[in-house]
């Protein structure tokens, strides 16, 4: 594992769940723009430290899926699989939660340490929704904490969070498994017995290359034929 003194937090999640806010509410002015590789699309970057550790956040685009089919779709998930940060930052809108939960499976499926904050808590209680968070921390194994990000609520919580997070990768490694059902399962074996024996994929997760196999993913597609 990459020690140099700096962890990498990747900030997920979908257009408008708050993204940007919870970015600027942890890094303050501490940001810089750059770009991902070939292509044009902004990457946000800012750092701040906690206790004896710097950490440094990347905004991705927000996406409602991880398929290849938008650029900005192709930008987060290669971004998550090139660089494996150390930690997902995954934001949820709580007041939206069942849409935004799709991305998140999308996400665990990844394989990366992940926790949620569930923003926009404030919207959410407005609207009289009582959701209960050990259960939601329990069903998806993430730790999932509160925050009105536009209020800076959760803040500090959310800081420590992520210091742990970094500090203690193996306790937030999800075994997080969508079961597929007997036939597609039967399937995903087969493929993913391949992929490992494959020695191209290495350092891809073989489940998650063949789930999208298995979904017709045009990039993975292409990875797998060798063209
Ligand atoms: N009520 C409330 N509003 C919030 C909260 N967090 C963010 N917002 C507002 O929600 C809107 C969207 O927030 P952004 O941070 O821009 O969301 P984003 O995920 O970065 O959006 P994209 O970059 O377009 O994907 C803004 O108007 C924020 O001020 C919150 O916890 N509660
Ligand atoms: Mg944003």
């Amino acid at each position: 594992m990459k020690n140099t003194g700096e962890y990498i937090v990747a900030v997920a999640g979908q257009p408008n769940s708050g993204k940007s806010t919870v970015f600027n509410m942890l890094t303050g002015a501490r940001q810089f723009i750059a770009n991902y590789p070939g292509v044009t699309v902004e990457k946000k970057i800012g750092i701040y430290n906690y206790k004896d550790q710097k950490i440094k956040l990347v905004d991705l685009p927000g996406t409602y899926s991880l398929t290849s089919y938008s650029l900005e779709e192709r930008v987060a998930r290669n971004f998550l699989i090139d660089e494996k940060p150390d930690l997902i930052l995954n934001i949820v809108d709580a007041s939206n939660l069942e849409r935004h939960l799709n991305l998140t499976f999308q996400l665990l499926e990844m394989g990366l340490p992940m926790i949620i904050a569930l923003n926009m808590i404030d919207v959410s209680q407005n609207r009289g929704f009582k959701i209960d968070l050990e259960k939601l921390s329990e069903e998806l194994g993430v730790s999932v904490l509160p925050t009105v990000a536009k209020k800076g609520r959760g803040k500090d919580d959310l800081k420590l969070l992520i210091y742990d997070a970094c500090n203690n990768k193996e306790s937030y490694q999800n075994d997080f498994m969508i079961d597929y059902g007997e036939t597609m399962e039967n399937i995903l074996t087969e493929l993913e017995d391949k992929i490992a024996a494959d020695n191209r994929f290495a350092g891809h997760l073989p489940r998650w290359m063949a789930v999208k196999l298995l979904a017709g993913d045009p990039e993975v597609r292409t990875m797998f034929s060798g063209n």
